[in-house]
């Protein structure tokens, strides 16, 4: 059977228990709203196939469990993800400063090259609102990730910011792939000039060998 897609990703949500992790990847995959919270257990995970500039490309997101508990089985699978999607709580000051230690954990234990965005969930709830817009974007800039309000709630922004970190990934794959297509050129050519020389050396120890 033929495959349904073109490009299979990993991404990977973080961020404190609370934040709505599981309520904004339901959103994006089944496109329900669950107001009641049911902490993940270790790690749960979702599919879905997106369709970018005519490319199918089949997202694995992985939904972990933010309570402290569980750290140790969460971080099993940083190392495997292309993108990470960090959420805090814009009604929870705690969440937005836990960030610095969720990020320097992926600094740890994920690939160099992961690709990141940074979401502030429950935008929703504005009469509740702890951390400003502004602060949401001077951390995305210290950290030079993109930057996304969303609700979980009324689907704001949900879609947007998981498009945008797998085109982010593709982006940093494709450039991968150009890289590494460009090094075999570059092998294969010098292998070229080699062969071309030795065969130069050859044709002259011959010439020697016939005096
Ligand atoms: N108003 C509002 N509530 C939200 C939103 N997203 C999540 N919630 C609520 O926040 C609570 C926690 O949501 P979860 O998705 O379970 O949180 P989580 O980050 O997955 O939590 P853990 O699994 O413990 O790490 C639930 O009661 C949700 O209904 C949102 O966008 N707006």
């Amino acid at each position: 059977m033929a495959k349904q897609y073109d490009f299979l990703f990993r991404l990977l949500m973080l961020g404190d228990s609370g934040v709505g992790k599981t309520c904004v990847l339901r959103r994006f995959t089944e496109s329900e709203f669950d107001p009641s919270h049911i902490s993940t257990i270790g790690v749960d995970f979702k599919m879905k196939t997106l369709e970018l500039d005519g490319i199918r490309v089949r997202v694995q997101i992985w939904d972990t469990a933010g309570q402290e508990r569980y750290h140790t089985i969460t971080k099993q699978y940083y190392r495997r993800a292309q993108g990470i999607i960090f959420v805090y709580d814009i009604t929870s000051k705690s969440s937005f400063q836990h960030l610095v230690k969720w990020a320097s954990d992926v600094d740890e234990y994920a690939q160099d090259k992961v690709q990141r965005i940074l979401v502030g969930n429950k935008c929703d709830e504005e009469l509740k609102r702890q951390v400003t817009k502004d602060q949401g974007n001077k951390l995305a800039e210290t950290y030079g990730m993109e930057f996304f309000e969303t609700s979980a709630f009324n689907s704001m922004n949900i879609c947007e910011s998981f498009t945008r970190v797998t085109e982010l990934v593709l982006q940093a794959h494709k450039r991968d792939m150009d890289n590494l297509l460009g090094s075999l050129d570059d092998y294969l050519e010098k292998a070229v000039l080699e062969e071309e020389d030795s065969e130069g050396i050859d044709n002259n120890a011959q010439k020697t060998c016939i005096c």
